[in-house]
C-alpha cells in the first residue's frame, strides 16, 4: 500500500561496520573481503525501495568488523538507541551489523534499551559486491519491521533471510550460508514476506522496558570471561583468566555444563576470591539445569538455563552492575 511520505514511520539507520558494508575484489568474491568500508548512505542509496516503506535517517556510529565489538561500543551504541527512541520523531531503529558478534550486541541491547518501539539488527552473509549479495533485501526487510506496529513491544529484533528471530535465542550457525541465523529449538518469531511481516511466537522472558538494567551512566562494564570446555581440559585457561581479574567466568562446559574433576579446584578457588562462576553449555542447546551436573547450591555457582556462553556473558556482565549474589543471579537467568 503506498502511504504518502509524511505518514510513514520515521526509522533511524544506525550503521556499525561489518559485512553488510563489506567489498569484495571480484563479484565472486564471498569470502576474503573487507568488511566495514561503505558508508551508511550508500548503504541507504542502494536500497531506493526504502524510501516505500519508511522514512530513512542514517547515522555513522561505527565502521567495523563485529568481531571487534567491545563493551564500549556496546555502551555507545545502546545510548545512542535510547536517546534517540526518546524522541517522538523516531518511530524505529535498524542496526546495521556484522554477523559474527550480531547476536551478542542484539541480546546487550534486549536488556539494556527503554523503551517498547522496534529495534531491528540486521547483516549480511556475503559483501555488497558479490552476486546476490544479501545486504539489501535484508536491510529492505530490517527498515519494514522498524517500522511496522506490528514489531512494537517485541524485544530487539533480528532479521536476515526473510526471518525474523527474538534477540535472546537466535544464533549464528554457520560460517557463510545465507541461512546461518537460527534459532534452533525455542523457534523464530516468523516471517517478512510481500512486504509485510507475520509473527508467530513471542518469548516469554522478560526484556527492555521490563529489565532492571540501566547503562545510562556506566562507562564500562565489569570483566567477565568465557573458558570453553574439552576432554582432558585443565585449570589453565580459567586460572589465566582470574589472575587477569575477572569478575566473573562462564564456563562453556561439555554436555549439560559439566565440570571436569582437573578443573574443579580452580572453579571452588576463584569462587572463593569472589569471582562468580556461572555453567553454560558448549553445546548450544538445551537447559544446563541448577543443580543438575553440579551441586550449584553447595558450590555458590550459577545454572545458565538456556542461554549460550556468549550471551550468558552478556547477562551476567548486567547481573553484576546489579548485584555480587549468587542466588539473585541465578535468578536473573531464569527472568532474562
Ligand atoms: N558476515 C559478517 O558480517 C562477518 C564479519 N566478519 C563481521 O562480523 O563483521
Amino acid at each position: 500500500a503506498a502511504a504518502s511520505a509524511d505518514k510513514l514511520a520515521h526509522v533511524t539507520i544506525l550503521a556499525t561496520g561489518g559485512t553488510i558494508a563489506g567489498s569484495g575484489a571480484t563479484s565472486t568474491t564471498t569470502v576474503g573481503y573487507t568488511a566495514a568500508t561503505v558508508g551508511v548512505d550508500r548503504l541507504i542509496q542502494a536500497v531506493p525501495e526504502l524510501a516505500k516503506v519508511a522514512q530513512v535517517k542514517g547515522e555513522q556510529v561505527f565502521q567495523i568488523a563485529s568481531e571487534n565489538m567491545s563493551n564500549e561500543h556496546w555502551l555507545t551504541l545502546a545510548k545512542r538507541v535510547n536517546t534517540l527512541l526518546a524522541q517522538p520523531d523516531v518511530d524505529g531503529i535498524v542496526i546495521t551489523h556484522g554477523t559474527d558478534t550480531l547476536e551478542e550486541t542484539a541480546y546487550f541491547l534486549d536488556l539494556v534499551v527503554k523503551s517498547k518501539k522496534p529495534v531491528v539488527l540486521v547483516g549480511a552473509m556475503r559483501p555488497g559486491t558479490a552476486l546476490s549479495a544479501d545486504g539489501p533485501i535484508n536491510l529492505y526487510n530490517a527498515v519494514l519491521l522498524a517500522a511496522s506496529q506490528d514489531a512494537v513491544g517485541k524485544g530487539v529484533l533480528v532479521a536476515l533471510n526473510d526471518q525474523i528471530h527474538a534477540a535472546r535465542d537466535v544464533t549464528k550457525t554457520n560460517t557463510s550460508t545465507l541461512d546461518s541465523f537460527k534459532t534452533p529449538e525455542l523457534g523464530m518469531l516468523g516471517y517478512i514476506q510481500g512486504n509485510k511481516p507475520y509473527f508467530y511466537h513471542v518469548s516469554t522472558r522478560k526484556h527492555t522496558v521490563d529489565t532492571e538494567f540501566d547503562i545510562s551512566k556506566l562507562d564500562a562494564l565489569p570483566q567477565v570471561d568465557i573458558v570453553y570446555g574439552y576432554a582432558n581440559m585443565g585449570p589453565a585457561a580459567l586460572n589465566a583468566v582470574v589472575a587477569s581479574g575477572a569478575k566473573g567466568v562462564i564456563h562453556a562446559g561439555v554436555g549439560d555444563g559439566s565440570l571436569a574433576g582437573k578443573v574443579l579446584p580452580a572453579l571452588k578457588a576463584a569462587r572463593q576470591q569472589g569471582v562468580l562462576i556461572v555453567r553454560a553449555s558448549r553445546v548450544g542447546q538445551g537447559i544446563v539445569a541448577r543443580n543438575g551436573e553440579a551441586n550449584d547450591d553447595e558450590l555458590d555457582f550459577v545454572a545458565a538455563d538456556t542461554l549460550n556462553p556468549q550471551k550468558a556473558r552478556i547477562l551476567l556482565m548486567l547481573a553484576l552492575t546489579r548485584s555480587t549474589d549468587s542466588k539473585e543471579i541465578q535468578h536473573m537467568f531464569y527472568r532474562y
